[in-house]
């Protein structure tokens, strides 16, 4: 069989990831069969309508039959009752991956419900939009963007080569990681930075000296990008909040000290201090777009499905 692909991949959740996922599998000729099923009956039609797959089931359980490659792409906090309600179907060798946001409790949470034989490996994707729903998902999203796995110690080599074949047909970079260092970094490149995104924006509606429509209008292009950011699926992120507890917690902590020495700075009129962090965050800016890692770059992406390269 071809590098990446699968004679019958099931689909458990379509929303911004899943269908993205679908329309790669479908525009790359990944899978003869593309089986679809997500909670609710009204999504599952949509993604009929949108033809993203090439079966519609209503339950997760069935879908999963005979299927050799399984992605859960649910909120982190449904994950144990997809990996409970797919359990009893999963044939022997298949590989069963999710794209969750946080891994150590995604693992937690689906581990002692897959049987001997079948490959469970933990995924995370680096890529997304504050859009959500099946209609929000695109070909290419994952394009020249990292997706983690986070294998577990007795996760088979060849089962992980599959998958890291998979995701490499989609685009992706690919990278390992622990589980728990998984969590840590992405606590302060990325959940950190949305819970601050839902406080700021929060704030902003709770002033009752500037009024909302003031925010609206005069809102500068640094609060417009909180805004993106704030406007993220309540659901997935109220889950990736408890199902990070830690890591977030301890970087909010490192965050509101370092806050404070910002406030104690601007207080006492220690421009000096300003100064010196303000240059040094600019650097990390500088060091971003030089690694070739500015996603809103206009050829962001455009190497990676290239051989050559
Ligand atoms: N949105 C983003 O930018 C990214 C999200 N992720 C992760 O991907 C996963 C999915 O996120 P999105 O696709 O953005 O969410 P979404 O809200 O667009 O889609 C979620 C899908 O899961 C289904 N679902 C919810 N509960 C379910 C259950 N109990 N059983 C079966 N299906 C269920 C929904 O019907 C929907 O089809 C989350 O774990 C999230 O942390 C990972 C990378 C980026
Ligand atoms: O929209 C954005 O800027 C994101 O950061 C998308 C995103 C959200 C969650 C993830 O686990 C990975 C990527």
């Amino acid at each position: 069989m071809t590098e990446g692909c699968f004679d019958r991949i099931a689909l458990i959740g379509i929303g911004l990831i899943g269908s993205s996922i679908a329309r790669d599998v479908k525009e790359l000729g990944l899978a003869k069969e593309v089986v679809i099923s997500t909670r609710s009956a009204e999504t599952l039609r949509r993604a009929e309508e949108l033809q993203l797959g090439t079966h519609y089931v209503a339950s997760a359980a069935a879908a999963v039959k005979d299927a050799d490659l399984v992605i859960v792409s649910v909120p982190v906090g449904a994950s144990e009752e997809v990996a409970r309600q797919i359990s009893p179907n999963l044939k022997p060798g298949v590989i069963v991956t999710d794209v969750g946001s946080t891994k150590a409790s995604v693992i937690a949470q689906m581990t002692p419900h897959m049987p001997q034989g079948v490959h469970f490996i933990p995924g995370h994707p680096l890529a997304g939009t504050e859009k959500s729903g099946p209609d929000a998902g695109f070909a290419g999203l994952f394009r020249g963007r990292w997706c983690i796995f986070t294998p577990l110690p007795d996760t088979d080599p060849q089962a992980l080569d599959r998958l890291k074949a998979f995701w490499t047909a989609l685009g992706s970079r690919i990278d390992e990681m622990d589980p728990q260092h998984h969590d840590k970094v992405l606590a302060i490149v990325s959940h950190l930075p949305h819970i601050i995104a839902y406080n700021i924006v929060g704030t902003a509606d709770d002033l009752e000296t500037v009024t909302e429509s003031e925010v609206i209008k005069y809102s500068a292009s640094g609060f417009r990008d909180f805004t993106r950011l704030a406007a993220s699926d309540p659901t997935m992120w109220r889950d990736v909040c408890l199902h990070n507890r830690d890591a977030i917690l301890e970087m909010l902590a490192r965050f509101s000290e370092d806050l404070a020495y910002l406030q104690r700075a601007i207080r006492w009129g220690e421009g000096d201090k300003l100064f010196d962090l303000f240059t040094r965050t600019r650097a990390i800016r500088r060091s971003i777009i030089e690694a070739g890692q500015d996603v809103d770059a206009p050829d962001f992406g455009r190497h990676a499905l290239d051989p050559k390269t």
